[in-house]
């Protein structure tokens, strides 16, 4: 069941774009703009009587311009709440390549929506990101993700939400994010396990260039696979964070390269510029390039 790490991310998810379904203006602009996905989000930044208006929106969205080259994700009310259903249906009408469950707690939030979905669409067809956003999602981040994996399942992907947990614990907004850093690595390592992909949190101060990229750093050296954004202009440093330097993907050539040779074959540790390689690292090689094929062969937006 579990993939090696290395290899668990075939998507690129370094920038992934939330855009509140009530803004028909920023709906638009998610044609012009670079990220990787786009989380349509009909939950907290849409006001409750605004609900049945941001549905329609995004009805109109996906049937007027269907968005190209980016992974499309739904972000739906929790279905015990009085819009869960409601936006079910429009996600099972409109066919997003995934839909995002808010306020994950446990196992079974991640096996309803599977099982709601089991009719209409294959498992690869319409997949499941989980929000994991509260104490109990924190604390059962590994039983969330492995039921999640089970046959016929779908969940591809967790996103930490870092407001909804400050609010439920009390631990305040720190640059370096010290008291959250544990429950952020505990998320990593459950994705890990079971070779899924990890989304970070937002960052909400949009304007403040110098936190934001300290932030991507952190993330990308925690071992998630990207960032949930709130703002365009956060797409380009988060793609530049998120994505293999020039110098990652040399050195990564380097392994490639001195694996390949005749005088390799055979050995499974070998010395490469005075640095021990193993073949894990061959591979873990083989991913960087590829994730930076996919990069350069992205059409732009
Ligand atoms: C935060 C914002 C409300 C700021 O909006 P605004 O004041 O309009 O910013 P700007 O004037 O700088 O905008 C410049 C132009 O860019 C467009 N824009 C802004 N944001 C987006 C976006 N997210 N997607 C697409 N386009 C965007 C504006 O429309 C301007 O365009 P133009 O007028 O043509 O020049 C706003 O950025 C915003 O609403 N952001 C997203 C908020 C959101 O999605 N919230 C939910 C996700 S956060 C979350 O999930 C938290 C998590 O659950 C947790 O618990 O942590
Ligand atoms: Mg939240």
């Amino acid at each position: 069941m579990s993939r090696n790490p290395a290899t668990r991310s075939t998507r690129l998810r370094r920038s992934v774009l939330s855009v509140p379904a009530i803004n028909p203006r920023a709906l638009e602009k998610t044609h012009a703009v670079d990220c990787d996905a786009v989380i349509f989000d009909l939950e907290d930044s849409v006001a409750p009587e605004k609900k049945v208006e941001a549905r329609e929106n995004l009805r109109r969205f996906f049937s007027d311009r269907p968005l190209e080259n980016k992974e499309r994700i739904i972000r739906i009310n929790g279905l015990s709440t009085d819009f869960g259903s409601a936006d079910m249906e429009l996600v099972t009408a409109l066919g997003p390549d995934a839909v995002l469950l808010p306020k994950v707690d446990e196992p079974q939030d991640v096996t309803d929506i599977s099982d709601l979905l089991a009719e209409a669409y294959a498992p690869d067809d319409l997949r499941i990101w989980a929000m994991i956003e509260t104490p109990r999602g924190i604390l059962n981040a590994a039983a969330i993700t492995e039921a999640g994996r089970t046959p016929g399942s779908r969940l591809d992907c967790l996103v930490v939400g870092l407001n909804d947990l400050r609010k439920e614990t009390g631990v305040p907004a720190q640059p370096g994010r010290g008291y959250l850093v544990p429950w952020l690595m505990q998320v990593v390592l459950a994705v890990s396990a079971y070779g899924l992909d990890a989304i970070d949190s937002v960052f909400n101060d949009f304007r403040d260039e110098q936190g934001f990229d300290a932030e991507c750093r952190q993330g990308r050296a925690m071992g998630f696979a990207g960032k949930m954004l709130i703002h365009p202009a956060q797409i380009e440093p988060a793609n530049r964070y998120f994505g293999p330097s020039a110098e990652e993907i040399a050195e990564a050539e380097a392994i490639i390269t001195a694996f390949a040779d005749p005088a390799s074959a055979g050995l499974n540790v070998i010395n490469s510029g005075g640095r021990m390689v193993e073949r894990l690292h061959l591979v873990q090689a083989e991913a960087l390039v590829h994730k930076a094929r996919l990069i350069s062969a992205r059409k732009p937006a």
